[in-house]
């Protein structure tokens, strides 16, 4: 990766879809591919695709567009997809049960290895196959587990206590899905996800396109 630019937000969201849609596209063995097939399958602009591709230096030919395996393995290495990342969820509520059961079934080197939910009993309990602790352990579980970053799913008043609690042990980034806009330290990586902000982006797109 060039790693003289960085690399937006918006395009590093983007990485793990293309990775996925060329996934598909060599088990269907395919060879090569355009910024427009991809754009056909992704529904994203081919303009976006080559800028989001230009990023990552030149790695595509004029006319003859993408080599899908070359492709495969830049993505899979900037993704770190051949490491497995283990993943520690806060909070068991409605949403963390969804997580737990979901468990990133479609990416194989990602997934929930423990999870803590203050109701949960201090010596532990199995939902959807993962251990639930009492918080009470998160420092010693999460080390226990190899966690590396974590999902936040507690209510409000129990985010930014919990963050302060990963930052003291070094996660290394959190997907914040409460509405508290966290404090964490430069170290740390962190990133929101609010579905009213989607939700609101899309109508907006709606609106705009009805004319
Ligand atoms: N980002 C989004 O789009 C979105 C959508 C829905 C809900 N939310 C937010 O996600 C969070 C969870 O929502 P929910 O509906 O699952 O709530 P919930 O009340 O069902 O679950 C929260 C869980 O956190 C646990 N908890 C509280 N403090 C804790 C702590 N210190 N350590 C561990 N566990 C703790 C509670 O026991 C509870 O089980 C809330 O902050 C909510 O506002 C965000």
């Amino acid at each position: 990766m060039n790693k003289e630019y960085k690399i937006p937000q918006a395009t590093t969201k983007r990485l793990p879809l293309y990775y996925r849609f060329l996934q598909n596209f060599a088990q269907e063995g395919k060879k090569r591919i355009s910024s427009q097939e991809l754009s056909d399958a992704m529904k994203i602009d081919p303009a976006t695709i080559r800028r989001d591709f230009s990023y990552f230096g030149a790695l595509g030919k004029k006319g003859y567009g993408y080599d899908v395996q070359h492709l495969l393995s830049f993505f899979s290495q900037t993704l770190d997809q051949d490491e497995a990342t283990n993943v520690a969820l806060i909070g068991v509520g409605n949403l963390g049960n969804a997580f737990l059961k979901y468990n990133f079934q479609k990416n194989h080197n990602t997934r929930i290895v423990v999870a803590f939910d203050s109701k949960a009993p201090y010596e532990g309990t199995d939902i959807s196959g993962i251990p639930v602790f009492h918080p009470d352990r998160l420092e010693e579980m999460y080390e226990e587990y190899g966690a590396e970053l974590a999902i936040l799913t507690v209510s409000s008043r129990s985010a930014q206590t919990m963050t302060d609690r990963l930052a003291k042990m070094n996660a290394k980034g959190i997907l914040n899905f409460t509405p508290i806009r966290l404090t964490v330290p430069d170290s740390m990586k962190l990133m929101n996800i609010d579905l009213s902000v989607e939700l609101q982006a899309l109508i907006y797109l709606v609106r705009n396109s009805e004319s």
